[in-house]
């Protein structure tokens, strides 16, 4: 008998995971199917690429095949990217059940979105700012589905619970089933107090709860044992350009396709234009392109038409591209947590993969809270070579960068962002003066 059909999981989708190459179930996957199975709400928190979406979906296919009813399942997730390659695996996963699954994520058509949900998809996989935009606003002929989902599953939890989400969060659950008459499944590689919370106030007081955290049982490190971590140093900020292009030309890496993690989507806009000129084959990933771009994009990475990505943190969560082997971090990620996951682009399911970081000055405190977080420390690398080779790359990406500045300066690059900004703080201004016109009221009413 299969592995997988041994912790409980349906005939035919053991069949479609062996078709897949999926034979033996990974530590996550064992400790979460079969309590998913006997109706455990789950808290599951292992490494980045050690296979937490087969974790909930093989059990929720499962059950959904016996009664193939609809909505069966919900699935939240916070990028958009996210939310397709989550759906592409569902999709693949139930091929020979005819499964219907619908992505409803930002950026794209609303009016054919509610279409779909009309249709009653057997699986949503949203992203909660687009979801609760239908629930708000959509009719009740197209959200109605969603009173009789049986799971709901919060994938990359840790990030769904940090505060960004949390509007948008309430909103969805308030049409959900409540909690103790569905089944709720939490996923992360980092489990962040928000969540190690839930393990002592359990999401419903009338359910079995598990709470599976590898990390802590098996070992302290908590990035893969197949990644190796290097760092390189880079004198100043102004230098950062031309010692990632040495990197990126040098001969250990010219081949490999690779991930550059920056801070700032302007920064990634630079950097994709200035590699571009230097003749490499590159796209980039941020909030600031539109929503079709960003497809194109990840198509042409995944494609392998585009050797390099460079990505903000918009990128850095689940995104599975088994042939990414370097990861760089241009920039220094504020929070420890963002480092774990970018270098978790690369070095999983058991392949190998590096990770390296550009540490200029004003970083060191960042590194040391990076090395604490994940207990490992990162060791120097040999490939960034002597200061001739460096002056060689300077003079391409000084001039290079000159002409992409005078280039985003006559194409108006982030003119979009300030106007999004400036809506923002008008819209917190009219919140604020609403707030205080109430309490004004509230006051003379109790006065009176
Ligand atoms: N039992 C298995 N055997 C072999 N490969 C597997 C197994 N389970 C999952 N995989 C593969 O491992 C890769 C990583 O899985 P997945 O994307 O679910 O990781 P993850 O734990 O969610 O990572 P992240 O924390 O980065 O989101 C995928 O390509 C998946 O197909």
């Amino acid at each position: 008998m299969s592995k997988f059909k041994q912790l409980g999981v349906a005939n035919w989708l053991s069949e479609s995971l062996l078709a897949m190459k999926i034979t033996t179930p990974t530590d996550i996957q064992k400790a979460c199917i079969p309590k998913i199975l006997q109706n455990y709400d789950c808290i599951g928190g292992a490494k980045t690429g050690s296979g937490k979406t087969i974790a909930f979906a093989a059990p929720i296919l499962s059950t959904w095949s016996e009664d193939p009813s609809a909505i069966y399942g919900v699935v939240l997730t916070p990028t958009r990217e996210l939310a397709l390659q989550i759906a592409e695996q569902f999709t693949a996963l139930g091929a020979s059940m005819n499964i219907r699954v619908s992505v409803i994520v930002g950026g794209e058509d609303i009016v054919k979105q509610a279409l779909e949900l009309q249709n009653k998809p057997h699986f949503v996989i949203a992203t909660p700012g687009r979801l609760a935009d239908h629930i708000t606003n959509s009719g009740d002929d197209t959200i109605c589905g969603l009173r009789r989902v049986k799971y709901l599953v919060l994938d990359e939890a840790d990030r769904l619970l940090s505060n960004s989400f949390g509007d948008d969060l309430e909103k969805c659950f308030s049409i959900l089933p409540s909690s103790d008459k569905r089944q709720t499944l939490l996923f992360t590689a980092t489990v962040t107090d928000a969540v190690k919370a839930l393990k002592d106030r359990p999401i419903s007081k009338n359910k079995k709860q598990i709470f599976v955290h590898e990390v802590e049982s098996l070992d302290k490190v908590r990035i893969p044992p197949s990644l190796s971590m290097y760092y390189f140093l880079v004198p100043s900020d102004g230098l950062k350009e031309a010692y990632l292009h040495n990197l990126l030309v040098n001969e250990n890496y010219l081949e490999k396709s690779a991930i550059i993690f920056v801070n700032r989507t302007r920064t990634a806009e630079i950097l994709r234009r200035i590699l571009r000129l230097l003749e490499l084959t590159v796209v980039s990933l941020h909030s600031e392109m539109p929503q079709s771009e960003r497809v194109n994009s990840l198509h042409r990475f995944k494609a392998g038409a585009a050797r390099i990505l460079i990505a903000t943190d918009v990128a850095s969560r689940g995104l599975d591209i088994p042939t990414v082997e370097l990861v760089v971090n241009y920039d220094i990620p504020a929070d420890p947590d963002d480092f774990i996951h970018r270098v978790g682009r690369t070095a999983r399911a058991g392949r190998k993969g590096d990770s390296i970081s550009m540490i200029a000055p004003n970083d060191i405190q960042r590194i040391i809270s990076i090395e604490s977080k994940v207990n490992k420390k990162m060791t120097i690398t040999k490939t960034v070579t002597d200061d001739s080779v460096i002056q060689s790359s300077l003079n391409k990406t000084t001039r290079a960068k000159r002409e992409c500045i005078l280039d985003m300066e006559n194409e108006n690059f982030g003119e979009k962002k300030r106007i999004n900004k400036y809506k923002h703080e008008l819209n917190l201004k009219s919140k604020t003066s609403k707030t205080f016109k109430k309490t004004k009221r509230s006051k003379k009413s109790k006065r009176s």
